[in-house]
């Protein structure tokens, strides 16, 4: 393919990934899968190009663009090498217009760049959270350990005690020691939420938002397979790949819950009052997340942002019922929202007077109201709050 022709395609796959982000359709990883397995004469050169040229120009917009054309305009400004592309050639895009918009810069849509104002998230900090993520592995150490686990590629010991990093699109999963559990992908921040919780051998914990399960592993880890591990999660799909994933790490521990969203205590009466510690990794927008998935912030609006809201406020009442006296909760986001981060778990505590802040020490990470955050510019991680509660 020409320079031009993959700038034409940039342009029309950003026009399915803008519309579907309007419409909350499918995400830009898996519309780029499509299509790259549909036109199979794109080699892998013309695929990395493309790639790079889509998620450069979704980095590069802040608010929705009003279409592909306009989002490549707005990656030229910063990329001299898109603009004399548009030239009219066979299979390019069609020559500029006199008066054609580039779609704007920024970080995200106003609205949102606002409310990461208000949380403190401006300039080189906001900048960071579309930037490029590291990859991460914690080494699983159910069945090896870090100081010699070995490895077919270079990695660096990161922050989080069983953390490694390496050169991200290093193809993990298809190492034998991946696919003999030796080690997780999962990023340094999600480590250190895990550490937060101090789960120990024997005790009682529960996962209450355990998805695929990544934090569940990493917490059977801790334990040593000792003791209680709940997974419960209201999504049948996520929690169904936990099974597959504790059989390769070797987690034995742990039992699965399925729950029925706003009946959820009916398969966790039983463990009311009981747990040492419950982690409430709870759905947010995912402003954390943004170097992954940067075109994530064109899916999020206020209406969306105050369901989570109340969604987070709703799961960390069914902790606070789960933890036995003396015990803790450990809430964590993805997030860098002070309304899903400090101000949900400021609103907890008011909500809840048996239950005090309880102070972490974590390896990376600020302050910030009565937990940590983690964030990519200072900490070289995902986004994340994170804080614990101990229960009178
Ligand atoms: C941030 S994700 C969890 C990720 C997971 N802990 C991990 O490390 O891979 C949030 C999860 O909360 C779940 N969830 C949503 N509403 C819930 C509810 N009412 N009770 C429990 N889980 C819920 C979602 O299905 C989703 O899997």
């Amino acid at each position: 393919m020409t320079p031009a022709a993959r700038v034409q395609t940039a342009i029309e796959l950003l026009d399915s990934i803008i519309e579907a982000a309007r419409g909350k359709g499918a995400p830009a990883d898996r519309i780029l899968a499509e299509w790259f397995r549909s036109h199979r004469f794109a080699g892998s050169k013309d695929r990395r190009a493309i790639r790079e040229l889509v998620y450069a120009a979704i980095r590069a917009c802040g608010p929705v663009p009003a279409n592909g054309r306009a989002a490549l305009l707005r990656l030229g400004e910063v990329d001299a090498s898109i603009v004399p592309l548009f030239d009219g050639s066979n299979y390019g895009p069609a020559a500029l217009e006199d008066d054609e918009q580039a779609a704007k810069g920024g970080i995200a849509p106003e609205w949102l760049e606002q409310r990461l104002a208000a949380s403190d998230v401006t300039g080189d900090e906001a900048a960071a959270m579309l930037g490029r993520a590291p990859l991460d592995l914690r080494v699983n150490t159910l069945k090896a350990q870090r100081p010699t686990v070995e490895l077919p590629v270079d990695a660096e010991p990161t922050a989080a005690p069983n953390g490694l990093r390496m050169a991200t699109g290093t193809q993990v999963e298809q190492w034998a020691q991946w696919r003999d559990g030796l080690v997780e992908v999962q990023d340094t921040g999600s480590q250190l939420a895990c550490l937060a919780v101090d789960a120990k051998p024997g005790e009682n914990v529960i996962d209450l938002c355990a998805g695929g399960g990544g934090k569940t592993l990493a917490l059977a880890a801790m334990m040593d397979n000792l003791g209680a591990l709940i997974a419960a999660d209201t999504d049948r799909g996520r929690l169904s790949r936990l099974p597959p994933r504790a059989g390769r790490a070797g987690a034995t521990m742990i039992e699965s819950r399925l729950l029925d969203p706003g009946r959820e205590m009916d398969v966790l009466a039983d463990l009311a009052g009981l747990a040492d510690a419950v982690l409430v990794d709870a759905p947010c927008s995912g402003t954390g997340t943004w170097r992954r998935n940067p075109e994530a912030r064109w899916r999020l609006d206020e209406a969306e942002l105050q369901k989570l809201a109340a969604t987070q406020a709703h799961i960390l009442d069914l902790a606070a019922q789960l933890v036995k006296p003396g015990g803790r909760l450990v809430y964590v986001t993805c997030s860098l929202l002070d309304q899903e981060g400090a101000g949900q778990f400021d609103a907890f505590l008011t909500r809840h007077p048996t239950f005090a802040p309880h102070p972490l020490t974590l390896p990376l990470g600020t302050p910030r109201g009565h937990g940590v955050r983690l964030s990519p510019l200072s900490d070289g991680t995902d986004g994340f709050f994170i804080a614990c509660a101990a229960r009178a």
